[in-house]
């Protein structure tokens, strides 16, 4: 068989950034600085009491799972005296995300995929650095969200960096900051021609402008409406990484889904996404195999009832399990050649 040059480059390239999709590893960022409402930093203690790691646990073909625990970080005394107008707490956000990127980044490099567990959305600055440090650049991201997430401090109406992650990460829009000290470690790293949205139904106008003028693949709601979620799926993939050879990472608000879904997160939005739409989006992920890293944010354990906290934990389970190769078609027994059909009981029907 002739091989040229360009396959087999493509092919090594595909070893390096693909896992085997086996090896997991769970990262909780308790981090609730980049909005104003308390509560979000319990998003990783909520979903794991409720059980995650035993949901990953029942997924076909035995996940290894490694659960790293939480980040901390502690500011440094010289950015202690630091701040940059309209935006709030940013000595907790560069020294927090640090530290995200260099967890996210020794995860993927100890070959598992890297579950983020938020807190709010700010710190999809340092899952997405990390990643892209980890995988040498080839990294294409998914930024499933209401909301944009493209302000910048000039033009965010709230100074809240959780309304800012993507506009720090994108290249296009470095030029946009002033100088930010103590972000060093973090350069605009990622071209927005690698980013897809999806979901999207509450957008400011200035982030309206820079999706319109950039060209930036958004799949809002009303593409969802249009063509279905798999089409819009296969849509943003085949912009984003036409060549089927880029480590993938989804960054999940939970305000994505509807508010009926997902009660108990800070900025929910009607009229989103069903669960069912956040699963299947996930499966097509699953299945692409090159799931790198997943964000889970967003979701505020104090904000709504018992219920509703129940609710929307459920939901951010079933949509990480999903990512992970959970089916819906349910479990096979392990011996299935020899078990005879007998060996269930004849189904009764109750009414
Ligand atoms: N990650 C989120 N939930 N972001 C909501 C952002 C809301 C608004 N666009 C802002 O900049 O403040
Ligand atoms: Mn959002
Ligand atoms: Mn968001």
């Amino acid at each position: 068989m002739r091989v040229n040059l360009r396959t087999s480059f493509q092919i090594i390239k595909r070893c390096l950034h693909t896992n085997d999709g086996s090896k997991v590893g769970i990262l909780g960022v308790p981090f609730d600085k980049g909005q104003a409402k308390k509560g979000v930093g319990n998003g990783p203690s909520i979903i794991r009491e409720l059980g995650l790691i035993e949901r990953l646990e029942e997924i076909e073909g035995k996940l290894n799972i490694k659960d790293y625990g939480d980040v901390s970080y502690e500011i440094p005394q010289d950015l202690k005296t630091h701040s940059i107008p309209n935006m709030k707490e940013y000595e907790h956000i560069t020294t927090c995300n640090h530290e995200v990127s260099k967890s996210v980044e020794n995860i993927l490099r100890d070959g598992r995929i890297c579950v983020t567990l938020g807190g709010d959305h700010s710190l999809g600055v340092g899952t997405v650095d990390g990643h892209i440090k980890a995988k040498d650049e080839n990294v294409c991201v998914l930024w499933v969200d209401a909301h944009a997430d493209l302000n910048t401090n000039k033009t965010s109406s709230t100074g809240n960096v959780h309304g800012m992650p993507l506009a720090l990460l994108a290249k296009e829009l470095s030029d946009y900051w002033p100088y930010l000290p103590g972000m060093d470690w973090q350069k605009p790293i990622i071209s927005l021609r690698n980013v897809a949205y999806i979901g999207l139904r509450s957008v400011d106008s200035y982030e309206r402008l820079v999706i319109d003028k950039l060209g930036i693949n958004a799949f809002g709601m009303e593409d969802i409406e249009n063509y279905g979620i798999s089409t819009v799926i296969d849509m943003a993939l085949n912009r984003i990484d036409p060549d089927k050879d880029k480590s993938i990472h989804v960054s999940f608000d939970i305000d994505a889904l509807d508010s009926l879904e997902a009660p108990s997160t800070g900025t929910s939005v009607r009229g989103g996404m069903t669960l069912r739409e956040g699963i299947h989006l996930m499966e097509i992920i699953y299945r692409t195999g090159r799931l790198g890293a997943f964000d889970l944010v967003e979701v505020n354990p104090s904000l709504g009832s018992e219920q509703d906290v129940k609710r929307t934990v459920d939901a951010a389970i079933h949509i990480i399990a999903a990512g992970l190769g959970h089916s819906r078609r349910g479990l096979r027994p392990k011996n299935i050649e020899t078990l005879p059909l007998q060996t269930f009981p004849p189904t009764r029907h109750v009414i």
